[in-house]
């Protein structure tokens, strides 16, 4: 089985700004993997090119083995996407929405409906299904993105934020969701800004930064990359800070005395914490009470995506204007169908214009 996602060296330049930078990322078939970055990383574009959304600048990206752009048809057919900004289509019954998106991907009418009563009970909003899109809560909203996003009965589920602004019940509902799809074999892309969501969800998560790939690990990994702290007290305060600080081991990174506590920064305080103590009471002090606190992923992911200075990364790339015949005219979207942020193309790339793309947010 080919990855769900494979990407070589993939870069997106709208005009002069570089906004995916030689992004090389696999996520194997039926896992469930998260992107994590910060405003702006890039991460959007990346799934916007996956699906035929946004037109790359350089390199690959297949997807289940189908070129995204040369194969576009067989690649898009393989995704579900519920994207970030609503992006449906205001006039119809929901239920004539999902069928809608089931014909663009040549299911028959009588299945179509089938299929889209099964995915509204699925999210919990089958009572509504004559209702329009304009009539649901936010949260009604949420879940009809995800229904349109399962009607094709897709092998690569795209979720981009999709639980930004909801309340936390319905969080816990799309959480079982997904993990449930995710168990029956379906793959999942996940982006998020939720640390909290992709430990708990995602088998491996990679960490973006202004158009780069920073890291690719599992939840675990990425905590054991990060510092512990181990917080003594002592019985009764050191008489001068320094020696306590200088004496110990080069496992500590770092140590703060304060009056009679002590702060020790260490890679593991697990297995740190024994060798602290038996210093401590080898120099003389008596220990009153030990704390290990664990470097949350959220630290780590801050951490790793800090930047010192903020100025976009520029390429010397030609300005989106100057798009040649095949390629995008404007990629700026023009707020016709919902004041999407998503970068569009206007055409496929066989130059067949794609009605199911105005639908997702084209203008
Ligand atoms: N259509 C566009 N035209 C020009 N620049 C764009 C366009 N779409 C995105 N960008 C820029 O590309 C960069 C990456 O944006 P993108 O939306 O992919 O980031 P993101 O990681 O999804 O951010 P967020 O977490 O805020 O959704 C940003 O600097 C953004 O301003």
């Amino acid at each position: 089985m080919p990855p769900a996602i494979d990407t070589v060296d993939l870069v997106k330049d709208y005009g002069d700004l570089r906004a995916l930078n030689e992004l090389s990322l696999t996520v194997e078939s039926g896992e469930f993997f998260g992107l994590l970055g910060p405003n702006g990383a890039g991460k959007t574009t990346f799934i916007n090119t996956l699906v035929g959304l946004v037109r790359k600048s350089g390199g690959e990206a297949r997807v289940f083995g189908h070129d995204v752009e040369d194969d576009y048809r067989q690649a898009r057919d393989a995704i579900g996407l519920a994207p970030q900004e609503f992006n449906v289509d205001r006039f119809f019954p929901i239920k004539e929405v999902l069928m809608h998106k089931a014909g663009y991907h040549g299911i028959s009418e009588d299945e179509a409906a089938e299929r889209a009563d099964e995915v509204l009970k699925r999210v919990g909003i089958y009572d509504k299904r004559n209702e329009r899109f304009d009539w649901l809560s936010g949260g009604m909203k949420r879940r009809l993105l995800l229904a349109r996003a399962l009607v094709t009965e897709p092998d690569l589920l795209i979720l981009d934020e999709p639980t930004a602004g909801v309340d936390v019940q319905l969080r816990h509902d799309l959480w079982d969701l997904v993990t449930e799809l995710n168990d029956e074999g379906t793959t999942i892309l996940l982006t998020t800004h939720y640390i909290e969501e992709a430990e708990r969800l995602c088998d491996r998560v990679a960490i973006m930064n202004e158009g780069h790939k920073v890291t690719v690990a599992t939840p675990d990994e990425l905590k054991q990359r990060g510092t512990d702290t181990v917080d003594v007290r002592l019985e009764s305060p050191p008489d001068t800070e320094a020696t306590v600080a200088d004496d110990l081991g080069a496992y500590a990174h770092d140590a703060t005395v304060t009056g009679d506590r002590l702060e020790v920064r260490v890679d593991d305080g697990g297995s740190t914490a024994p060798q602290l103590l038996s210093e401590l009471e080898t120099m003389g002090y008596e220990i009153a009470d030990l704390e290990i606190s664990r470097t949350s992923l959220e630290e780590i992911f801050v951490d790793m995506t800090r930047q010192d200075d903020r100025s976009v990364t520029r390429s010397d790339a030609p300005s989106a204007a100057t798009d040649t015949a095949d390629g995008p005219k404007s990629e700026r979207n023009d707020g016709r169908t919902g004041g999407t942020q998503e970068a569009v193309t206007d055409r496929e790339p066989d130059g067949e214009y794609d009605s199911e793309r105005e639908q997702e947010g084209v203008a």
